[in-house]
């Protein structure tokens, strides 16, 4: 049974509680003001609902003191500056003013983005893919701690201390746990797990010299999608939007296919700053498919709608039959997408003729 006709038929007690008895049509005029039809070929994606750069600015210099703290980005602080990673989370979290909590998500950010630039993509940077798998299951050891016998904690503790990455999961983890439930936290750590298959995954098509098909390549970006900081949404809002709807199909289906939408954004904005070797929808598309760049830009755009179609359809029935909560998290989520997509547009991570 779907979310819709759950909730629609026989919610629980304190569900029904909550049900404001909201009906689709109100559902989609609560949506409408944000859902502008696109021109043709252009992206189905809102823009950004609040820009305050000083805001970004202060959560960028405490990101950075922090940065220079841990050892992520040696001697290319300017470059993480650049990329204004503390303004890309003021963008997404437009309901947000509390530089802390701004900067406990950008710190989990950062520190994903660390792993994937030093561990993952950038081989100049010390990225090797053999290693990839060890490297990450060693580093969910400090997200989800491993439970040690005291004779090799010693050991592991070492290692750990002497990588800047696994001191950038620990403190930025010991940041989010100010703010998060045990169930919220739970959350990150299921999501880092995955995040972090998908990229033993990357690695194996680089061992082997293998192109993925386009489907593997979809399936590698549901589970490398921006899920990871998408589910602090509620955390940063000082809400819980309880397991029993994060986690119902539907609305799973809804926030996976939003999560897969803004990555897709993603990799239209990240090519050019990308190694010859690093995959991307476009890439994978002319790969497979022998497209000209142009073809595959365009046909990447078309997928990227195609998901938000879908998400907007799923938030719009999910919205009418749900709570308050689940209503507030998907529009946080659509907020969340277009701040992103701002992001993108405007970073010089991929803007300004940035290389890494
Ligand atoms: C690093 C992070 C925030 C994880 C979630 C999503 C993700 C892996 C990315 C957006 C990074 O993807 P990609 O490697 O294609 O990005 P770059 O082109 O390296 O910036």
């Amino acid at each position: 049974m779907s979310v819709i006709s759950d909730l629609r038929g026989a919610p629980p007690p304190h569900l029904r509680a909550l049900l404001p008895g909201l009906g689709m049509s109100a559902a989609r005029a609560f949506l409408k003001p944000l859902v502008a039809p696109p021109e043709d070929g252009r992206l189905y994606c809102p823009d950004a609902i609040r820009d305050d750069p000083a805001l970004g600015a202060l959560v960028d210099d405490r990101l950075l003191r922090w940065a220079g703290e841990v050892g992520i980005y040696p001697g290319r602080l300017d470059k993480l500056r650049s990329y204004g990673f503390g303004r890309y989370m003021m963008l997404a979290h437009p309901a947000v003013s509390d530089p802390d909590r701004l900067l406990m998500a950008t710190k989990c950010l950062v520190a994903e983005w660390a792993a994937d630039d030093y561990y993952v993509d950038e081989v100049e940077l010390g990225a090797e893919p053999a290693v990839v798998g060890s490297r990450l299951a060693r580093l969910i050891s400090v997200v989800d701690p491993a439970q040690m016998v005291p004779r090799y904690a010693a050991d592991m503790d070492g290692y750990h201390r002497l990588q800047p990455i696994s001191e950038a999961f620990r403190t930025a983890v010991e940041h989010l746990s100010v703010y998060a439930s045990p169930a919220q936290l739970g959350r990150f750590q299921h999501q880092m797990a995955i995040l972090f298959l998908a990229w033993t995954q990357e690695a194996d098509w680089h061992v082997n010299r293998r192109t993925p098909p386009v489907w593997e390549y979809l399936v590698q970006r549901h589970l490398n999608s921006y899920l990871p900081p998408m589910i602090l949404i509620d955390v940063l809002a000082g809400y819980e939007l309880p397991a029993h709807e994060f986690y119902h199909p539907e609305v799973r289906r809804a926030f996976t296919t939003a999560g897969n939408a803004a990555v897709i954004v993603n990799d239209l904005h990240s090519g050019p700053a990308e190694s010859d070797t690093d995959f991307n929808l476009p890439r994978v598309l002319q790969l497979n498919e022998g497209l000209s760049h142009r073809a595959a830009m365009a046909r990447t755009v078309e997928i990227h709608n195609e998901l938000m179609h879908t998400f907007v359809g799923l938030a719009t029935q999910l919205s009418a039959a749900g709570s308050p909560n689940l209503r507030r998290f998907l529009a946080d989520t659509w907020a969340w997408l277009g701040g992103s997509r701002r992001w993108h547009a405007t970073t010089g991570r991929y803007n300004h003729g940035s290389q890494r």
